[in-house]
């Protein structure tokens, strides 16, 4: 089963920009979440931070009891072993075959044979759907194909916990339902904690089980998903709904005087409808039971006192199959 994540008040600057402050949040072991955020909100560098690569100024990332901020450099790198990283561009080496480039962290990392190192690379190539595609090199293939490649790449090494940023970026919407039903597969078949950064609403209304945004240097919510999704907090309504009306704004934020504006005038955010909270997917016929779906269930089912009505109500459906077409 994947490891829990615990962040602990992180606060991440570069020189004088500050990116967020006092960031809390935990993923909850082999559950899938998401990271909302208008761009430049710096969900990229939360990512970077839990995996150590870059150094909050304040704040712990408690893995297996090792702090990713603070810890020794060597245990830092031992934990790093529990990850698997997809990057935005898949980030693969443009001179080697797909199958070289999946193999590239066994061979880097392991001591394996290459009988092995071909069994497992396969099997990964199989699980994204890329068989037959393994002797191609990057240039060779889509844009699609690159990302898979990338995610089987992420998982050579068995990762417990996988971070993924924006998976569906230059992907069609047809593609990016293929990639969010791989992803809910994988969840079920390997049990990781997994966290996605993306923008795709679709993937953010079908994917996680937990869902957060970052604006304005705060993380404005983190929890299951259907409290962001029946938010009615002004930012959390415009990013889901992709409005110009709203405190996100080109750069941003908005100056005062054009919210003051847009408040008072016919523009004003105004309430939007309630939303309708879309079915989680479910992992493919033939695929494990998600046991992280399981687990969510009875945690999401114990701290419903303390989740606001329209979760509550949007949660009760979803496990009600006569009401909300759960199966779960
Ligand atoms: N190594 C760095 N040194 C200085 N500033 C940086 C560094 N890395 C990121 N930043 C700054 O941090 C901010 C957040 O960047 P980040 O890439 O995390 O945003 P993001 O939310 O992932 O954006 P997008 O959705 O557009 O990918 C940006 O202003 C960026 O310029």
């Amino acid at each position: 089963m994947g490891i829990e994540v615990v962040v602990e008040g992180l606060t991440k600057s570069f020189g004088k920009q500050n990116i967020w402050q006092d960031v809390s949040l935990t993923l909850p072991a082999g559950e899938v979440s998401v990271m909302l955020g208008p761009s430049g909100t710096g969900k990229t560098v939360f990512l970077k931070s839990i995996i150590g690569l870059l150094k909050p100024e304040k704040g712990r990332v408690l893995i297996n009891g090792v702090d990713m901020v603070n810890s020794p450099e060597r245990d830092i790198m031992e934990t790093r072993k529990l990850f698997g990283l997809m990057f935005q561009d898949g980030a693969l080496f443009g001179s080697m075959s797909l199958f070289d480039n999946i193999a590239f962290p066994l061979r880097e990392h392991t001591r394996k044979k290459e009988s092995e190192i071909r069994r497992i690379v396969m099997e990964r190539i199989d699980v994204v759907g890329l068989l037959g595609a393994e002797g191609k090199l990057p240039g060779e293939i889509s844009g699609g194909m690159r990302k898979r490649a990338g995610l089987a790449r992420a998982l050579v090494l068995d990762p417990q916990i996988i971070l993924c940023d924006e998976p569906d970026s230059g992907l069609d919407p047809v593609r990016t339902a293929y990639l969010s039903q791989l992803l809910i597969d994988l969840n079920a078949q390997i049990d990781a904690t997994m966290l996605i950064v993306t923008h795709n609403l679709d993937i953010a209304a079908t994917v996680p089980d937990n869902m957060g945004m970052l604006f304005c240097r705060n993380l404005v919510t983190f929890g299951p998903r259907e409290v962001l999704l029946t938010s009615d907090m002004p930012v959390v309504s415009q990013f889901l709904a992709g409005r110009r009306e709203g405190p996100i704004g080109m750069s941003e934020e908005k100056d005062a005087a054009t919210l003051a504006a847009e408040q008072t005038s016919g523009n004003g955010w105004g309430h939007a409808a309630p939303r309708t909270v879309v079915p989680q997917l479910e992992p493919s016929p033939g695929m494990p039971v998600r046991q992280a779906a399981l687990r969510r269930r009875e945690r999401v089912v114990s701290m419903m006192g303390q989740l606001p009505e329209a979760a509550r109500t949007a949660i009760m459906n979803s496990y009600t199959p006569t009401l909300g077409g759960g199966r779960r």
